[in-house]
């Protein structure tokens, strides 16, 4: 269904995988026509300095080409003793080694010719270790009439070029080196620069610097092993302001970091541009423009590390696999280059890879399991100098243990600016892309799914074509409705491809097309039922399509009263039943999974109440719920067992623009102080409009903006009571009701409180003090609020709380003292009598009196 862009371009394993399967050939030709090959641009290369190691930037051997004529070796008449050592054999194997490394270069005595075996005679040297006689070397080319690269005549080694002498041969082989790097560079260039869409008619791809837009890369994710839904993740961590990170700077130390960094590890949910990212890492190395003290980068990715299928390679074999341009490097030279490995996509690896007791590896020609070698190369054993870029999704980037990464980094996808230059660069009609923009940002669903690239892709390839048909019908503004137009656009796109497929009218299905989108769904549901996420072909995973296709197959069982395949989901125990029925039991079942595989994306509309009450699901069901106080008025989240992460959730609604939240009732949890921290962090944010905040039963926090309080059942000390007060009598407070039933407060509490109550104009017109310990000394502390022309309290409620005719009485010489605005007062459960009252119900004759309701009998 959808052509996804090529991920690495095209290897040699996929080429091999391709023929097998019939698919289309890969689009990335390695062997590339000689017009292109060339050195990197010259003024860049003036630029970068030399690198210590050799790097493809080294042309000292470039600019002069290796002098093969006559150096200054050793002539026939000189004894053999006095012949200077070539440098490579004083630290290299000693003469009578026969073999080395993959090449297996043939070591023979210097005194002898390799041809004629006599004393040599004017020696000459082709490649390191093989002396001979010029003469019957000669000879040899001569018979071998080939001015390319000639086998040795003894070892059978391809050899580059004629016979030369020791600093000859060298200034060879690294000419011989930086004409592989180059010939390897031009070949990245060509697979990266374009990558295949599935909007690309032509199927010759689009140029990546075309439609690369920059992606929001940070430092340093948490670490923790992500279990959320992925679309979850992205939404909290929208609200995070780390800075940015660019993709060609990731093994550069910085100021957290001085260190120098070998492992990279890349993390990003699905479809968030981590294969862009490595890709255009790769192509602006591979132009000339990045990172040019690296002398040679592979990329591999693991999916077709997949399709070797376990079998046993050396470095240099599954280098050559994977870059073909590579084949004839050596040990010795890939020593020399300063290599970056990068490998995409942990999450797709079926390699069991075992970092604690696989086997060390430290040679590269030594062939091993593809596991133990990925194992040592990611630890450091085998070609320490090299460095290795690793990108996977959040669940599966801890395969890889902490203690082997250098750095961790993630792809967080487009920022709200970036999305915009996404639509402005692939599209040249800026009017056309400016409605796309416009219209996305009318709908919030399809404006946060749009931090995702490839959900910016899909966009607008259903933009594209509805705004560019005549058709007059309304633009998707859900999820649901981009896919199911999404899925029209492909199909629309497949009949044009294929024209003898059946004609429908435009917008609608021809039968054909009805029964492979239903045949899609059902695989879809399968892998998503057993949490395979892989197709290879459709690779429908990357834009959750799968999820929607097989939301679209269930509903199809449903209409068609396929109970088998309901029963599958559902469970045996399901029985036919009414759509609503069907409905709340599929979401009740993804509400389940504990990852949230079984579900995607989000009402747009605000709710008015969010009541996890009301869900008749497990703890966890409920949990996966929390997000959505984003997007409500009122959310009662009591006693749910809210974590620190819920907490920080509930902070990211509060905080976030616009913040819809009203009322948020939190009480009855735990709440550590860490997930209080987060609540208070949410609460002084300027986006935050809530007015009511319950926290019963739960531990005391540090409120600031709130209207409405209430620590009902909270135990508040002395100590915490003057915070309290601290609190209300800041200029910021403008609490207006506030209740603290069986809160054990006492006499003192209320001398803790009176103070900042009459210490500024109050805002508070609500107080309830009932079940607490009060007593008439507490009462008559607070009767000074009432005294106090600053109170505007209208309601206050003093239930059970052991006063006496005494209270009574100070409460109505401060209710006559004082024009009271106070029309409500609470004395039940006071074991009051009339006569006890009577100074109040007397207050009746007051001008100033406004009491409306006063209770005090049981
Ligand atoms: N930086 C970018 N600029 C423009 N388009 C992008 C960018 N990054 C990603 N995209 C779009 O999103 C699609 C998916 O991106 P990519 O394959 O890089 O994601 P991913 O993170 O590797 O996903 P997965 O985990 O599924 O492999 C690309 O094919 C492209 O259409």
């Amino acid at each position: 269904m959808k052509e996804t862009p090529d991920r690495t371009g095209s290897t040699e394993v996929q080429k091999m995988e391709g023929a097998a399967s019939g698919r289309l050939s890969p689009k990335g030709d390695p062997s590339q026509p000689a017009s292109l090959r060339g050195p990197p641009h010259p003024e860049l290369r003036a630029k970068y300095p030399e690198p210590d190691c050799l790097s493809v930037k080294s042309h000292r051997s470039k600019n002069e080409p290796p002098d093969l004529q006559d150096g200054p070796g050793p002539s026939d008449t000189e004894p053999r003793e006095e012949y200077p050592e070539p440098d490579y054999l004083r630290d290299g194997p000693g003469p009578s080694d026969t073999e080395g490394g993959r090449s297996g270069f043939c070591e023979e005595q210097l005194s002898s010719c390799a041809l004629c075996r006599g004393v040599l005679k004017d020696p000459v040297s082709f490649s390191p270790g093989h002396w001979f006689c010029r003469h019957c070397s000669s000879s040899y080319w001569d018979q071998a009439g080939s001015p390319g690269d000639p086998l040795h005549p003894q070892c059978g080694e391809r050899t580059r070029a004629g016979p030369q002498t020791d600093s000859q041969s060298r200034a060879a082989a690294d000419a011989g080196l930086q004409q592989l790097l180059e010939e390897h560079q031009i070949s990245l260039r060509s697979r990266c620069e374009r990558v295949t869409e599935g909007t690309d008619a032509t199927g010759s791809g689009t140029l990546l610097n075309q439609i690369y837009t920059e992606l929001y890369i940070t430092e340093g994710p948490s670490g923790e092993v992500q279990t959320q839904h992925e679309v979850r993740q992205l939404e909290a961590s929208r609200s995070l302001q780390d800075a940015p990170i660019r993709c060609h700077d990731i093994f550069r130390a910085s100021a957290e970091q001085p260190g120098a960094i070998r492992v990279v590890l890349t993390s990003g949910v699905a479809g968030v541009g981590k294969t862009f990212s490595v890709l255009k890492f790769t192509l602006d190395w591979a132009q000339g423009l990045e990172n040019q003290d690296v002398g040679l980068v592979a990329l591999l990715s693991f999916r077709e590390l997949n399709l070797l299928r376990g079998g046993r390679l050396s470095l240099l074999g599954l280098l050559e696999a994977f870059h073909p341009t590579l084949q004839a490097l050596g040990a010795e030279q890939l020593a020399a280059c300063r290599l970056v490995l990068i490998f995409d996509g942990l999450d797709e690896s079926r390699l069991d890879l075992d970092f604690s007791s696989s086997p060390v590896l430290t040679d590269p020609t030594q062939s091993s399991p593809l596991s133990w070698l990925l194992a040592s190369l990611i630890r450091g054993d085998l070609l320490p100098s090299a460095l290795v870029w690793i990108t996977s999704r959040p669940a599966a980037a801890n395969r890889v243990p902490p203690a082997c990464v250098d750095r961790l980094t993630e792809v967080r996808g487009f920022s709200d600016p970036q999305k915009e230059e996404y639509f402005s660069r692939r599209f040249r009609d800026q009017e056309l892309s400016s409605k796309m923009v416009s219209h996305i940002r009318s709908s919030r669903s399809l404006h946060t799914m749009c931090a995702v690239p490839v959900f910016c892709w899909i966009s607008a390839s259903v933009l594209e074509h509805l705004l560019g048909s005549q058709q007059t019908e309304e633009l998707p503004s859900t999820m649901t409705q981009l896919y199911a137009h999404f899925l029209l656009v492909q199909t629309h796109r497949k009949r044009n491809k294929y024209p003898e497929a059946q004609q429908a009218g435009p917008g609608q299905l021809a039968p054909a097309d009805r029964d492979l989108l239903l045949r899609l769904g059902r695989l879809a549901f399968q892998h998503l039922e057993t949490g395979s996420i892989m197709f290879y072909q459709e690779d429908l995973e990357r834009c959750g399509l799968e999820e929607f296709l097989a939301a679209l197959y269930l509903l199809h069982c449903y209409s068609q009263r396929d109970l088998e395949g309901l029963r599958r989901f559902l469970g045996d125990d399901y029985s036919y039943s009414s759509l609503d029925d069907f409905l709340k039991r599929a979401m009740v079942k993804s509400c389940e999974s504990p990852n949230g595989h079984l579900d995607l994306l989000m009402s747009d509309e605000v709710l008015d109440e969010l009541d996890l009450e009301h869900y008749n699901t497990t703890k966890e069901g409920k949990h996966r719920l929390i997000p959505a106080v984003r997007n409500c008025k009122k959310a009662r989240l009591a006693g749910c067992e809210l974590s620190e992460h819920h907490c920080e959730v509930v902070a990211s609604a509060l905080k976030s623009n616009p913040s819809h939240l009203i009322d948020l009732d939190l009480s009855q949890n735990v709440l550590e102080d860490s997930g209080v921290e987060h609540v208070s962090a949410g609460l002084e944010n300027p986006n935050c409009k809530l007015e009511i905040l319950r926290m019963r039963g739960c531990r005391m926090f540090n409120p600031s903006l709130l209207k409405n309080l209430d620590l009902t059942g909270n135990t508040i000390s002395d100590c915490v009571m003057k915070e309290l007060s601290s609190f209300l009598q800041s200029p910021l407070c403008g609490l207006k009701a506030l209740k603290m039933e069986y809160c054990d407060l006492s006499e003192v509490s209320c001398a803790c409180l009176a103070p900042a109550l009459k210490s500024k104009p109050s805002h508070l017109t609500e107080l309830d003090l009932s079940w607490n310990h009060l007593t008439d000394a507490g009462v008559k502390e607070l009767s000074s609020f009432l005294q106090s022309p600053l109170c505007g309290l209208e309601t206050l409620r003093l239930k059970s709380c052991s006063l006496s005719e005494v209270s009574c009485a100070a409460l109505a010489s401060a209710l006559r003292s004082n024009p009271s605005h106070l029309t409500e007062l609470d004395l039940t459960w006071n074991d009051l009598k009339q006569s006890d009252v009577q100074q109040l119900l007397d207050l009746k004759q007051n001008p100033h009196y406004k009491l409306k309701t006063l209770r005090w009998k049981w």
